[in-house]
């Protein structure tokens, strides 16, 4: 839960109603996430992007007061979970709806995009039982399971691996299906306030006549442009053009360490998704290749995607990995804060995650490292990109690479992270349970697909079946 004051941003731990923790334990459970952050997201994803705040007191009262006030206002779908409003702690974050590069222009209108970009690798892992997971992604298929279980009312055409191909075309379809199905995928902010996207699971604002009325000052600031549907689409083409420009451009000036990793190859598994529309589209047109262009090094797409590369042996792969470490912290419970699951989160924690040898030895130690590489993984599949443009004038901006030029506009731009918390330990074994209800339900929905097919195929074809009787 997200609390915004001004231009900083308060952020609350939420618990159980039963199960609430000492202040103590609030107060370390949050600099946990500050260190996660600093020491370890930082440094794989740029400390131009990664904002990993402070923790800090704030009076019992103004907390109490603060609940009264908000509670009201919380999506119901969310209010399973109590806001900590006891322990007096909580983390202060930058306003990440705002520019966070130059300060010049802090009250100069803003855009901000916020786009949770999810898994965009095809796994290659020799554990996985089912061969679909080699060839569909987990979005992809994730899709049919949330349609059903009405998450969504539709099933979206965006998936990962167009936008995280690097390719503008890929990129482009990429971005405009998440504009046309924004589920919790994309959402878009005018001066911090949220203007387009999903509020809640019911409560979407998503009219793209609407979202192109509210951009065309920032990108046609002349008002040369009529309004109606070349309106709207001239818009936003220009928008999808400036954030695919963000979205590659690599930064040279943090201190991101992606390149001391040995890089995670993608080779073995396809840059491509069978169930991507574009993809289908390509077939269908008689193309059989779909391109990667590959992403520039440094770009914040390449750092999240090496991020998640980590998880190499696959949900599938890490399950009895889990076992042994439990079985092991069954005898030895003490031994949990060797093993360092819950932190500290240092140097030293950093230098295990660069291990990327898959050659099991039957260790526990190698049993927790990969458990550690895939916590960062899962960290990385669900965080959230937020783009915050804001226009500049030609004079402005020196430094060229932080300015994106569209046709009749000019932005400055800042590329930030959101949800950066380290993955618990103890959802693996949920991970595992959801990984196959979703590849399952993705199975019995193709089979239903064909036999609805077939059935079709035997309809149409009734007429002039011709049957042989035996005489
Ligand atoms: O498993 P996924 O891919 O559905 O991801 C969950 C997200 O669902 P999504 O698919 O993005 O709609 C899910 O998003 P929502 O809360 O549904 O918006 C959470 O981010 C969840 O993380 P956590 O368990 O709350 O830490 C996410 O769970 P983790 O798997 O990252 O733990
Ligand atoms: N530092 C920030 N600056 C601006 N907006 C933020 C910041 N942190 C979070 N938000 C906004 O708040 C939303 C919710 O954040 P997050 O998903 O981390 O909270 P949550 O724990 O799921 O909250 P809840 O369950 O109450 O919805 C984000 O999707 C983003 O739009």
């Amino acid at each position: 839960m997200k609390l915004l004051i001004r231009s900083v941003v308060l952020r609350f731990l939420k618990f159980p109603p039963d199960r609430h923790k000492t202040a103590e334990e609030i107060f370390h459970h949050l600099q946990n996430i500050v260190d996660f952050g600093k020491h370890i997201m930082n440094l794989f994803l740029g400390e131009n992007c990664v904002h990993y705040g402070e923790v800090v007191q704030l009076p019992l009262e103004f907390l109490k007061r603060l609940c009264l006030k908000i509670q009201s206002e919380r999506p119901e779908s969310r209010c399973g979970k109590e806001m900590d409003a006891f322990s007096g702690y909580a983390l202060c974050l930058p306003d990440l709806t705002r520019l966070q590069t130059y300060h010049f222009v802090e009250h100069r209108p803003t855009l901000c995009i916020e786009i949770k970009p999810k898994c965009g690798f095809l796994p290659s892992s020799c554990h996985i039982t089912k061969k679909v997971k080699h060839k569909v992604c987990r979005f992809c298929m994730h899709q049919h399971l949330k349609v059903a279980k009405g998450k969504w009312k539709r099933i979206s055409k965006y998936c990962p691996l167009d936008l995280f191909s690097g390719n503008k075309q890929r990129m482009y379809f990429a971005l405009m299906s998440l504009l046309q199905e924004t589920q919790n995928n994309l959402k878009i902010f005018k001066n911090g306030e949220l203007i387009f996207g999903c509020r809640d699971h019911r409560d979407c604002v998503s009219d793209l006549n609407e979202l192109a009325h509210h951009l065309k000052p920032f990108f046609f600031p002349a008002n040369g442009l009529s309004s109606g549907l070349y309106c709207t689409r001239t818009v936003i083409k220009e928008l999808i053009h400036a954030l695919t420009m963000t979205l590659l451009s690599s930064s040279t000036t943090d201190n991101c360490r992606v390149g001391d990793m040995k890089s995670v190859t993608i080779s073995q598994g396809r840059s491509y998704c069978d169930a991507s529309q574009f993809s289908k589209e390509l077939l269908r047109n008689g193309n059989h290749k779909t391109e990667g262009s590959g992403l520039p090094k440094g770009c914040i797409l390449y750092k999240i995607l090496q991020a998640q590369l980590l998880d190499m042996l696959d949900i599938e792969g890490l399950r009895s990995l889990y076992d042994r470490v439990e079985q092991y912290l069954e005898e030895f419970p003490k031994e949990r804060s060797n093993l360092e699951i819950d932190g500290p989160y240092n140097e030293t924690f950093y230098e295990k995650l660069k291990d990327l040898s898959t050659e099991d030895d039957g260790t526990v130690t190698y049993a927790v490292t990969k458990i550690h590489q895939y916590r960062v993984a899962m960290t990385a599949k669900d965080c959230s990109i937020m783009i915050a443009l804001t226009p500049c004038l030609q004079d402005e901006c020196p430094e060229q690479r932080c300015v994106v030029p569209t046709s009749k506009s000019r932005f400055v731009y800042s590329v930030s992270l959101l949800d950066l918390d380290l993955k618990p330990y103890e959802n693996i074994p949920h991970q595992y349970e959801r990984d196959s209800k979703i590849v399952n339900y993705y199975l019995k929905s193709l089979q239903a697909k064909e036999d609805q097919h077939l059935l079709d195929f035997y309809k149409e074809n009734e007429d002039c079946t011709l049957v042989f009787h035996k005489v």
